[in-house]
Protein backbone atom coordinates (compact mmCIF):
# COMPACT_ATOMS: atom_id res chain seq x y z
CA UNK A 1 0.00 0.00 0.00
CA UNK A 2 2.69 2.28 1.15
CA UNK A 3 4.49 1.84 -2.43
CA UNK A 4 1.26 2.63 -4.51
CA UNK A 5 1.03 6.16 -2.55
CA UNK A 6 4.63 7.24 -2.86
CA UNK A 7 4.21 6.52 -6.53
CA UNK A 8 1.33 8.60 -6.71
CA UNK A 9 3.05 11.20 -4.71
CA UNK A 10 6.04 10.69 -6.40
CA UNK A 11 4.21 11.56 -9.88
CA UNK A 12 2.10 14.76 -7.72
CA UNK A 13 5.59 16.39 -6.43
CA UNK A 14 7.30 15.66 -10.69
CA UNK A 15 4.00 17.03 -12.12
CA UNK A 16 4.82 20.23 -9.54
CA UNK A 17 8.32 20.56 -10.64
CA UNK A 18 7.79 20.18 -13.90
CA UNK A 19 5.02 22.71 -14.11
CA UNK A 20 7.53 25.03 -12.62
CA UNK A 21 11.06 24.27 -13.43
CA UNK A 22 10.50 22.27 -16.68
CA UNK A 23 11.34 23.90 -20.07
CA UNK A 24 7.96 25.33 -20.36
CA UNK A 25 7.91 25.77 -16.49
CA UNK A 26 6.34 28.96 -15.13
CA UNK A 27 9.73 29.50 -13.24
CA UNK A 28 12.19 28.77 -16.22
CA UNK A 29 10.19 31.40 -18.01
CA UNK A 30 10.99 34.08 -15.88
CA UNK A 31 14.70 33.25 -15.31
CA UNK A 32 14.57 33.06 -19.54
CA UNK A 33 13.46 36.88 -19.44
CA UNK A 34 16.38 38.14 -17.61
CA UNK A 35 18.78 37.24 -20.64
CA UNK A 36 16.60 40.28 -22.43
CA UNK A 37 17.16 42.90 -19.76
CA UNK A 38 19.73 45.57 -18.97
CA UNK A 39 22.34 45.01 -16.21
CA UNK A 40 20.80 47.13 -13.84
CA UNK A 41 17.51 45.22 -13.94
CA UNK A 42 19.17 42.02 -14.40
CA UNK A 43 21.36 43.00 -10.97
CA UNK A 44 17.33 43.97 -9.35
CA UNK A 45 15.44 40.93 -10.98
CA UNK A 46 18.14 38.23 -10.85
CA UNK A 47 18.30 37.34 -6.80
CA UNK A 48 14.32 37.72 -6.55
CA UNK A 49 13.80 34.89 -9.80
CA UNK A 50 16.51 32.78 -8.62
CA UNK A 51 15.52 32.54 -5.07
CA UNK A 52 12.42 31.54 -6.36
CA UNK A 53 13.83 28.34 -8.56
CA UNK A 54 15.52 27.40 -5.38
CA UNK A 55 12.86 27.71 -2.61
CA UNK A 56 10.78 25.91 -5.36
CA UNK A 57 13.18 23.34 -5.31
CA UNK A 58 13.83 22.93 -1.91
CA UNK A 59 10.15 22.80 -1.44
CA UNK A 60 10.24 19.75 -3.68
CA UNK A 61 13.04 17.70 -1.88
CA UNK A 62 11.62 18.53 1.46
CA UNK A 63 8.34 17.07 0.72
CA UNK A 64 9.80 14.10 -1.11
CA UNK A 65 12.09 13.24 1.90
CA UNK A 66 8.43 14.10 4.29
CA UNK A 67 6.59 11.54 2.00
CA UNK A 68 9.73 8.68 1.91
CA UNK A 69 9.39 8.99 5.86
CA UNK A 70 5.28 8.49 5.77
CA UNK A 71 6.00 5.64 3.77
CA UNK A 72 8.79 3.97 5.51
CA UNK A 73 6.91 4.19 9.04
CA UNK A 74 3.79 3.00 7.19
CA UNK A 75 5.59 0.12 6.23
CA UNK A 76 7.57 -0.53 9.62
CA UNK A 77 3.81 -0.55 11.15
CA UNK A 78 3.19 -3.07 8.56
CA UNK A 79 6.04 -5.53 9.22
CA UNK A 80 6.32 -5.28 12.77
CA UNK A 81 6.75 -8.61 14.49
CA UNK A 82 5.92 -9.03 18.08
CA UNK A 83 9.40 -10.81 19.24
CA UNK A 84 7.69 -11.11 23.08
CA UNK A 85 4.77 -13.30 21.24
CA UNK A 86 5.20 -16.52 22.65
CA UNK A 87 7.34 -19.61 20.68
CA UNK A 88 5.35 -21.37 18.71
CA UNK A 89 5.65 -25.09 19.24
CA UNK A 90 8.09 -27.30 17.43
CA UNK A 91 6.82 -30.49 16.72
CA UNK A 92 9.52 -32.03 19.15
CA UNK A 93 7.85 -29.99 22.23
CA UNK A 94 4.80 -31.48 21.39
CA UNK A 95 6.20 -34.98 22.69
CA UNK A 96 4.27 -36.22 25.86
CA UNK A 97 4.45 -38.56 28.25
CA UNK A 98 2.08 -41.56 27.19
CA UNK A 99 -1.55 -41.68 28.72
CA UNK A 100 -0.70 -45.50 29.76
CA UNK A 101 3.06 -44.68 31.44
CA UNK A 102 1.24 -41.58 33.05
CA UNK A 103 -1.83 -44.13 34.52
CA UNK A 104 1.20 -46.73 35.79
CA UNK A 105 3.30 -43.41 36.99
CA UNK A 106 0.16 -42.56 38.94
CA UNK A 107 -0.60 -45.81 40.73
CA UNK A 108 2.76 -46.84 41.52
CA UNK A 109 3.01 -43.72 43.11
CA UNK A 110 0.04 -43.81 45.32
CA UNK A 111 1.02 -47.70 46.41
CA UNK A 112 4.76 -46.14 46.81
CA UNK A 113 2.85 -44.16 49.52
CA UNK A 114 1.67 -46.84 51.05
CA UNK A 115 4.96 -48.42 51.88
CA UNK A 116 4.94 -51.17 48.52
CA UNK A 117 7.76 -51.51 46.12
CA UNK A 118 7.55 -52.17 42.46
CA UNK A 119 8.80 -55.36 41.03
CA UNK A 120 9.03 -56.62 37.28
CA UNK A 121 10.00 -59.82 35.65
CA UNK A 122 10.44 -61.19 31.74
CA UNK A 123 7.58 -60.71 29.30
CA UNK A 124 8.33 -64.06 28.06
CA UNK A 125 7.40 -66.72 30.55
CA UNK A 126 7.41 -70.33 31.08
CA UNK A 127 4.05 -72.52 31.27
CA UNK A 128 5.21 -72.80 34.95
CA UNK A 129 5.06 -69.92 36.23
CA UNK A 130 2.26 -68.52 33.79
CA UNK A 131 -0.10 -71.43 34.72
CA UNK A 132 1.01 -74.19 36.90
CA UNK A 133 2.44 -71.83 39.84
CA UNK A 134 -0.63 -69.70 39.93
CA UNK A 135 -3.23 -73.28 40.38
CA UNK A 136 -4.47 -73.65 36.63
CA UNK A 137 -5.17 -76.71 36.57
CA UNK A 138 -3.86 -78.89 33.39
CA UNK A 139 -6.18 -77.92 30.60
CA UNK A 140 -7.97 -74.83 31.78
CA UNK A 141 -8.94 -73.05 28.84
CA UNK A 142 -6.79 -70.36 29.61
CA UNK A 143 -4.11 -72.60 29.25
CA UNK A 144 -5.40 -72.36 25.12
CA UNK A 145 -4.01 -71.25 21.69
CA UNK A 146 -7.19 -69.13 21.28
CA UNK A 147 -6.52 -67.08 24.50
CA UNK A 148 -2.48 -67.19 24.82
CA UNK A 149 0.44 -66.38 22.35
CA UNK A 150 3.00 -69.51 22.46
CA UNK A 151 6.13 -69.77 21.13
CA UNK A 152 7.50 -72.67 19.46
CA UNK A 153 8.71 -75.19 21.62
CA UNK A 154 12.71 -74.66 22.39
CA UNK A 155 15.19 -77.42 21.92
CA UNK A 156 14.03 -79.19 25.38
CA UNK A 157 10.53 -79.05 24.20
CA UNK A 158 9.72 -76.59 26.49
CA UNK A 159 6.97 -74.12 25.27
CA UNK A 160 7.58 -70.32 26.36
CA UNK A 161 4.81 -67.90 26.03
CA UNK A 162 3.99 -64.14 26.25
CA UNK A 163 2.51 -63.91 30.17
CA UNK A 164 -1.12 -63.23 29.99
CA UNK A 165 -0.72 -61.48 33.34
CA UNK A 166 1.70 -60.31 35.90
CA UNK A 167 1.18 -62.42 38.40
CA UNK A 168 3.95 -64.86 38.09
CA UNK A 169 6.64 -61.88 38.94
CA UNK A 170 4.72 -62.48 42.05
CA UNK A 171 5.93 -65.90 42.53
CA UNK A 172 9.49 -64.96 41.07
CA UNK A 173 9.37 -62.35 43.92
CA UNK A 174 7.83 -64.72 46.79
CA UNK A 175 10.85 -67.67 45.67
CA UNK A 176 13.50 -65.23 46.29
CA UNK A 177 11.93 -62.76 49.15
CA UNK A 178 11.28 -63.32 52.78
CA UNK A 179 7.92 -62.12 53.73
CA UNK A 180 6.96 -59.21 54.36
CA UNK A 181 6.13 -59.01 51.24
CA UNK A 182 4.29 -55.83 49.59
CA UNK A 183 4.61 -55.23 45.96
CA UNK A 184 2.81 -53.91 43.06
CA UNK A 185 3.72 -54.85 39.07
CA UNK A 186 3.29 -52.84 36.05
CA UNK A 187 3.54 -54.19 32.97
CA UNK A 188 2.66 -55.58 29.57
CA UNK A 189 0.40 -58.65 29.72
CA UNK A 190 -0.72 -60.37 26.00
CA UNK A 191 -3.51 -62.08 24.97
CA UNK A 192 -5.06 -63.59 21.40
CA UNK A 193 -7.91 -60.92 21.50
CA UNK A 194 -7.93 -57.65 20.00
CA UNK A 195 -11.31 -55.05 19.26
CA UNK A 196 -12.35 -52.04 20.29
CA UNK A 197 -12.06 -52.24 24.43
CA UNK A 198 -9.03 -55.44 23.75
CA UNK A 199 -5.59 -55.00 23.15
CA UNK A 200 -4.03 -58.13 22.02
CA UNK A 201 -1.34 -56.32 23.80
CA UNK A 202 -2.46 -54.56 27.34
CA UNK A 203 -1.21 -53.35 30.61
CA UNK A 204 -2.02 -54.83 34.42
CA UNK A 205 -1.00 -53.85 37.73
CA UNK A 206 -1.31 -56.35 39.93
CA UNK A 207 -0.38 -56.88 43.64
CA UNK A 208 0.85 -58.86 46.83
CA UNK A 209 0.86 -58.97 50.54
CA UNK A 210 2.21 -61.46 52.32
CA UNK A 211 2.97 -61.54 55.90
CA UNK A 212 1.63 -63.85 59.03
CA UNK A 213 -1.82 -62.17 59.55
CA UNK A 214 -2.19 -60.01 56.41
CA UNK A 215 -6.28 -60.65 56.12
CA UNK A 216 -9.07 -59.29 53.89
CA UNK A 217 -9.87 -56.41 55.74
CA UNK A 218 -6.13 -55.03 55.15
CA UNK A 219 -6.96 -55.67 51.69
CA UNK A 220 -10.22 -53.68 51.66
CA UNK A 221 -8.50 -50.89 53.36
CA UNK A 222 -5.55 -50.98 50.97
CA UNK A 223 -7.98 -50.93 47.75
CA UNK A 224 -10.04 -48.22 49.31
CA UNK A 225 -7.23 -46.21 49.98
CA UNK A 226 -6.11 -46.76 45.89
CA UNK A 227 -9.08 -45.99 44.75
CA UNK A 228 -9.61 -42.51 46.77
CA UNK A 229 -6.11 -41.32 45.93
CA UNK A 230 -6.55 -42.74 42.24
CA UNK A 231 -9.85 -41.28 41.39
CA UNK A 232 -9.29 -38.42 43.40
CA UNK A 233 -12.33 -38.34 45.78
CA UNK A 234 -12.37 -38.01 49.53
CA UNK A 235 -14.91 -41.25 50.19
CA UNK A 236 -15.57 -43.85 47.84
CA UNK A 237 -18.13 -46.22 47.85
CA UNK A 238 -16.78 -49.87 46.94
CA UNK A 239 -19.20 -53.00 46.29
CA UNK A 240 -17.05 -56.52 46.85
CA UNK A 241 -18.96 -59.46 44.86
CA UNK A 242 -17.89 -63.21 45.67
CA UNK A 243 -16.05 -64.15 42.32
CA UNK A 244 -13.39 -66.87 41.24
CA UNK A 245 -9.62 -66.88 40.21
CA UNK A 246 -7.66 -70.11 40.48
CA UNK A 247 -5.51 -68.51 42.54
CA UNK A 248 -7.84 -66.99 45.36
CA UNK A 249 -9.89 -68.35 47.66
CA UNK A 250 -12.05 -65.98 48.45
CA UNK A 251 -11.62 -64.41 45.13
CA UNK A 252 -13.53 -61.27 44.74
CA UNK A 253 -14.42 -58.61 42.01
CA UNK A 254 -14.35 -54.91 43.48
CA UNK A 255 -17.08 -52.40 41.91
CA UNK A 256 -16.74 -48.54 42.89
CA UNK A 257 -19.83 -46.30 42.47
CA UNK A 258 -19.85 -43.74 39.28
CA UNK A 259 -22.29 -41.96 37.85
CA UNK A 260 -22.52 -42.49 34.28
CA UNK A 261 -26.03 -40.41 33.82
CA UNK A 262 -24.15 -38.03 31.39
CA UNK A 263 -23.39 -39.65 27.89
CA UNK A 264 -19.56 -40.62 27.25
CA UNK A 265 -18.96 -39.17 30.90
CA UNK A 266 -18.34 -41.37 34.03
CA UNK A 267 -17.85 -39.54 37.21
CA UNK A 268 -16.48 -41.51 40.50
CA UNK A 269 -17.67 -41.41 44.14
CA UNK A 270 -21.27 -40.83 43.20
CA UNK A 271 -24.15 -41.58 41.46
CA UNK A 272 -25.97 -45.17 41.15
CA UNK A 273 -24.35 -46.98 38.59
CA UNK A 274 -21.15 -49.33 39.79
CA UNK A 275 -18.33 -50.07 37.18
CA UNK A 276 -16.23 -53.38 37.77
CA UNK A 277 -12.18 -51.88 38.31
CA UNK A 278 -10.19 -54.61 39.57
CA UNK A 279 -9.98 -58.46 40.93
CA UNK A 280 -8.89 -59.11 44.39
CA UNK A 281 -8.77 -62.26 47.02
CA UNK A 282 -6.74 -64.29 49.53
CA UNK A 283 -3.85 -65.80 48.05
CA UNK A 284 -4.62 -69.47 47.65
CA UNK A 285 -2.78 -72.34 50.19
CA UNK A 286 -1.43 -74.04 46.48
CA UNK A 287 0.25 -70.40 44.79
CA UNK A 288 2.19 -70.01 48.90
CA UNK A 289 3.67 -73.93 48.19
CA UNK A 290 4.76 -72.84 44.74
CA UNK A 291 6.05 -69.58 46.24
CA UNK A 292 8.24 -71.93 48.77
CA UNK A 293 6.06 -70.49 51.31
CA UNK A 294 4.34 -72.56 54.20
CA UNK A 295 0.59 -71.64 54.45
CA UNK A 296 0.55 -72.38 57.87
CA UNK A 297 3.02 -69.47 58.68
CA UNK A 298 1.98 -67.54 55.79
CA UNK A 299 -1.00 -65.94 54.58
CA UNK A 300 -1.83 -62.88 51.89
CA UNK A 301 -3.85 -60.72 49.63
CA UNK A 302 -3.68 -60.32 46.29
CA UNK A 303 -5.07 -58.49 42.95
CA UNK A 304 -4.70 -57.19 39.31
CA UNK A 305 -6.31 -54.38 37.55
CA UNK A 306 -6.25 -53.59 33.89
CA UNK A 307 -4.74 -50.00 33.13
CA UNK A 308 -5.76 -49.27 29.60
CA UNK A 309 -9.44 -49.82 30.54
CA UNK A 310 -9.00 -47.41 33.90
CA UNK A 311 -6.69 -44.77 31.95
CA UNK A 312 -9.87 -45.10 29.24
CA UNK A 313 -12.43 -44.03 31.97
CA UNK A 314 -9.99 -41.49 33.62
CA UNK A 315 -9.12 -39.99 29.99
CA UNK A 316 -12.65 -40.75 28.42
CA UNK A 317 -11.45 -42.78 25.95
CA UNK A 318 -14.11 -44.23 23.45
CA UNK A 319 -11.52 -46.34 21.60
CA UNK A 320 -8.30 -48.99 22.75
CA UNK A 321 -6.90 -48.83 20.00
CA UNK A 322 -6.42 -44.80 20.33
CA UNK A 323 -3.80 -46.05 22.62
CA UNK A 324 -1.54 -47.30 20.22
CA UNK A 325 -1.67 -45.27 16.91
CA UNK A 326 1.41 -43.28 18.02
CA UNK A 327 -0.63 -40.24 16.79
CA UNK A 328 1.54 -36.94 18.57
CA UNK A 329 -1.32 -34.77 18.15
CA UNK A 330 -3.96 -36.86 19.79
CA UNK A 331 -1.20 -37.91 22.96
CA UNK A 332 -0.40 -34.22 23.59
CA UNK A 333 -4.02 -33.64 24.76
CA UNK A 334 -2.85 -35.44 27.81
CA UNK A 335 -0.17 -34.42 30.01
C1 LIG B 1 -7.09 -57.86 35.46
N1 LIG B 1 -6.95 -58.69 36.65
C2 LIG B 1 -8.06 -59.12 37.28
O1 LIG B 1 -9.19 -58.84 36.92
C3 LIG B 1 -7.87 -59.95 38.51
O2 LIG B 1 -6.50 -60.10 38.78
C4 LIG B 1 -6.18 -60.72 39.97
C5 LIG B 1 -7.14 -61.01 40.90
C6 LIG B 1 -6.73 -61.64 42.09
C7 LIG B 1 -5.38 -61.94 42.31
C8 LIG B 1 -4.45 -61.64 41.32
N2 LIG B 1 -3.11 -61.95 41.44
C9 LIG B 1 -2.59 -62.92 42.22
C10 LIG B 1 -1.23 -63.18 42.13
C11 LIG B 1 -0.70 -64.18 42.90
CL1 LIG B 1 0.95 -64.54 42.80
C12 LIG B 1 -1.49 -64.86 43.80
C13 LIG B 1 -2.85 -64.55 43.85
N3 LIG B 1 -3.38 -63.58 43.06
C14 LIG B 1 -4.86 -61.00 40.15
Amino acid sequence: MADIASAADEQAIEAVRVSALGKKGSVSEMLKTLGAMSAEERQLKGPAINGLKNRVTEALSARRAELKDVAITARLAAEKVDVTLPVRQSPAERGRIHPISQVIDEIAAIFGDLGFAIAEGPDIETDYYNFTALNFPEGHPAREMHDTFFFQPDEKGERKLLRTHTSPVQIRTMERQKPPIRIVIPGKTYRQDSDATHSPMFHQVEGLVIDRSANVANMKWVLEEFCKAFFEVPQVKMRFRPSFFPFTEPSLEVDIQCDRSRPGEVRFGEGSDWMEILGCGMVHPNVLRHGGLDPDEYQGFAWGMGIDRIAMLKYGMPDLRAFFDADVRWLSHYG
